[in-house]
């Protein structure tokens, strides 16, 4: 147990999926997971463990934001050795040929800052996927005639974000979604040898100012989690 996750060590399988939202995780682990067990109720960021064909999965919410994404991810992989975290998230679409439902499969993540940003000092590092899962998650989005968009997204600090001048380089620089979580899991991952992936879904777009209800964006992006699910165990 940990100070945010109250499960045993057992509890907790090899492979996370990440949404930010603990009860998009109850609907996914409802509905993708067999056998599906709540193993974390900690401040109501809900987790669970369960099967699918075969395989023992984790979905554990990781609330908004970089610093809570960090406080999850850290202790999945330091306290519960957890070595495939797969974001799968809600984002807003930045280009004109991202339509909302689309799916993003993040290659990079940009950032203004991140929770570990204090450790890099002058450095800009660059957090990107874990190729073998992208490719896997390229390939099972293939297969399932999804509309899916590989490229660099941007992980943001502000929801309401009162830079439009930074969203424009963005865009002018082909980062295809915003989120606000991807860039710290990326970083951690990479710091402690472990695989990660954002896998998002185009909830809202900044161009057009479409956007999806919340029932939806917790209840109805199965696409990416099959895709989620497909590239870990592929
Ligand atoms: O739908 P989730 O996974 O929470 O992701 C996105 O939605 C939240 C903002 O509404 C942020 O966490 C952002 O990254
Ligand atoms: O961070 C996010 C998530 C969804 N939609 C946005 O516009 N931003």
């Amino acid at each position: 147990m940990t100070i945010h996750i109250g499960a045993n060590k057992d509890d907790i399988a090899d492979v996370v999926l990440m949404p930010g939202d603990p009860y998009r995780a109850k609907w996914a682990a409802e509905t993708f997971l067999t056998g599906a067990k709540c193993i974390n109720e900690v401040r109501g960021m809900l987790g669970f463990t369960g099967d699918w064909n075969g395989h023992r999965v984790t979905i554990q919410g990781s609330g908004m934001g970089m610093p809570s994404m960090s406080i999850y991810a850290n202790e999945l992989i330091k306290d519960f050795d957890v070595q495939t975290l797969i974001r799968i998230g809600s984002c807003g679409g930045m280009q004109g040929h991202v339509k909302v439902r689309d799916v993003i499969l993040a290659q990079t993540a940009s950032t203004v800052a991140t929770p570990s940003s204090t450790i890099f000092k002058e450095l800009n590092f660059a957090p990107t996927a874990d190729f073998g899962l992208l490719h896997k998650a390229f390939h099972a989005a293939e297969k399932m005639d999804v509309d899916v968009h590989v490229g660099g997204i941007y992980s943001s600090d502000t929801f309401y974000d009162e830079r439009p001048d930074l969203n424009k380089e963005m865009q002018r620089h082909g980062i295809l979604g915003v989120e606000m979580e991807a860039a710290e899991l990326y970083t951690l991952a990479a710091r402690y040898g472990r695989r990660a992936l954002g896998v998002m879904t185009v909830s809202d777009h900044l161009l057009t100012g479409e956007a999806l209800p919340a029932d939806q964006r917790e209840r109805s992006f199965g696409d990416m989690i099959d895709i989620a699910l497909s590239a870990a165990f592929a």
